[in-house]
């Protein structure tokens, strides 16, 4: 690691949406017990900030200050709701510059992607500002003469949300932004590695008018006892969770006592399919893309890299010449392309696949070694099997697989045979081939000659062990609303 410090306060146009205090119930407080926990920059390894770390007690209190402030925002009409999420957006636009470096000062990104993230997140609070106003209900032709149906929508309740670091902002806008269009109540939870990004989200809504009590940030180190407050206090009617499958298949099981309506965004390990047919540089293109973006920490990086046997050796070559002209270093230093990884465990992860493969007969064309530091070098290995650990394990990390295949079929039967079903990608010009493989792929989202699937308008989610629900578009919502049917006897 440098010897470099992080002084974010100098490095903000404003200073104050640098918190270190948690935001509940209207008020930044610190933990009763005057705990803190420390947040590290990735990049330098120096101590950024030292934030409170909350126990179950002050977030049960920010669970209770949430089911009362709904009473009044429900009473609110969806425009004056749709009004306070579009003024929060353009705070959020506004101070896109000194959020991204918040951002990545405690998650490591790279400024320019930091940035891209702010203007992401700020996407899903414009996108449901608008949702909120088109919350319809419906009127059913009655069964009897005398009956009048309806049925209307509405918020399901208090809102609990965990979410991991790789998007310390975006995963959390993705869902405070339909629970609170929906007129709910939400306590959010984020990772320990990186809350400063969520802390300044809650000092943009404040200053939005986002209603005292309605949106609390919980900070703590103690992620498993603020998950139980979650599923255990009776005034959460919603847990939203993004994380691992391992960490969601926990917490289904703790909703289950109280029936909890819960939303998961999981794991993924996505295949990534090149095609004899496809254009090679717009493959290479989208699989640089889809690999190393976040410095392959997101849950739809391409996993493991299929390509035809035809163009294999030259889908390799080229990819690996894309790789070398990866920049690494501190996200925080013009021109770098690619940052650390979050932590050591991330480090060994990406390093274990990484012999795993070697072991089993894999070559390395570029990369291969652990940096500095968290930082790993860009990685391309040829040879990988399907015995390989990289093929069911989700590597997390900036490693490109290369696995050979012959045949359509034997590429679809291969990339499906995983528990997992989040993302997909291939690359074709058959029309045919198109239309067979992205309906033959048991994926949530399949991307087709491109390696960039994240909107906020389009449906997010996976299937199988990858998760329930979907996330953003005009389904967003739809996880955050109750329907209510009304038979009326005239
Ligand atoms: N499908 C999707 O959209 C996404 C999926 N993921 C997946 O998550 C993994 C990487 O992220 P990572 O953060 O390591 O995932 P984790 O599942 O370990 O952590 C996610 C969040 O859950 C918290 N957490 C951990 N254990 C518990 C628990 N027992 N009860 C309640 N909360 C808990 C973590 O807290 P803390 O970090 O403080 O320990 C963090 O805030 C990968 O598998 C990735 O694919 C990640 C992002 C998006
Ligand atoms: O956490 C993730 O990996 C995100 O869900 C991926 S994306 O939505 O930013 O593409």
């Amino acid at each position: 690691m440098t010897t470099q410090t992080t002084d974010l306060k100098t490095l903000l146009k404003d200073p104050t949406l640098l918190q270190t205090r948690a935001y509940v119930a209207g008020a930044w407080i610190d933990a009763d017990d005057g705990a803190t926990f420390e947040v590290t920059n990735p990049a330098r390894g120096d101590v950024i900030a030292r934030v409170a770390d909350l126990s179950r007690a002050e977030v049960a209190r920010a669970i209770t200050a949430a089911a009362g402030a709904m009473t009044a925002w429900t009473a609110r009409t969806a425009k004056e709701r749709a009004q306070i999420l579009r003024k929060w957006f353009d705070l959020m636009m506004e101070n896109q510059e000194d959020l991204g470096k918040i951002l990545t000062a405690e998650q490591g990104k790279p400024l320019a992607e930091a940035k891209g993230e702010i203007a992401y997140g700020a996407s899903f609070i414009e996108w449901f500002g608008e949702e909120a106003k088109r919350i319809y209900g419906e009127t059913i032709p009655g069964h009897q003469p005398d009956k009048r149906l309806t049925v209307i929508r509405q918020p399901i309740g208090v809102v609990g949300s965990i979410t991991p670091w790789n998007f310390p902002n975006a995963m959390i806008t993705r869902k405070c932004a339909p629970a609170l269009a929906a007129g709910c109540g939400f306590v959010g939870r984020p990772a320990a590695e990186t809350p400063l990004s969520a802390l300044a989200l809650a000092v943009l809504a404040e200053r939005a008018g986002v209603p005292a009590g309605l949106f609390s940030i919980v900070t703590s180190s103690r992620a498993s006892d603020i998950g139980k407050e979650f599923c255990e206090n009776p005034l959460i009617r919603k847990l939203t969770f993004t994380g691992s499958t391992q960490v969601g298949r926990v917490l289904l099981r703790q909703a289950a006592d109280q029936v909890l309506k819960c939303s998961m965004e999981l794991g993924g390990n996505a295949p990534f399919i090149v095609f004899d047919d496809a254009d090679l540089d717009a493959a290479v293109e989208g699989a640089m893309a889809s690999k190393f973006r976040n410095n392959g920490q997101t849950c739809v990086c391409a996993n493991r890299i299929y390509v035809q046997a035809g163009v294999y050796d030259a889908f390799a070559e080229k990819l690996a010449a894309a790789v070398e002209k990866l920049r690494v270093g501190d996200g925080l230093t013009e021109g770098v392309t690619t940052g650390p990884l979050i932590n050591e465990k991330a480090v060994a992860k990406v390093e274990e696949h990484i012999q795993n493969a070697l072991a089993g007969g894999a070559t390395v064309v570029t990369g291969g070694k652990p940096m500095q530091g968290l930082f790993f070098e860009p990685t391309v290995l040829t040879g990988i099997t399907d015995a390989m650990q990289v093929s069911t394990e989700e590597t997390f990390g900036p490693l490109a697989p290369l696995f050979r295949f012959d045949t359509e079929a034997e590429a679809i039967t291969r990339a499906n045979d995983t528990i997992f079903g989040l993302a997909a990608y291939f690359y074709a010009r058959d029309i045919g081939r198109v239309t067979r493989v992205q309906e033959a792929l048991e994926y949530g989202i399949v991307g087709v000659n491109t390696g960039i699937i994240s909107t906020e308008v389009a449906p997010f989610g996976g299937v199988k062990q990858s998760g329930l629900g979907r996330e953003g578009s005009r389904h967003g919502i739809e996880d955050y609303l109750e329907m209510k049917y009304i038979c009326l006897s005239i």
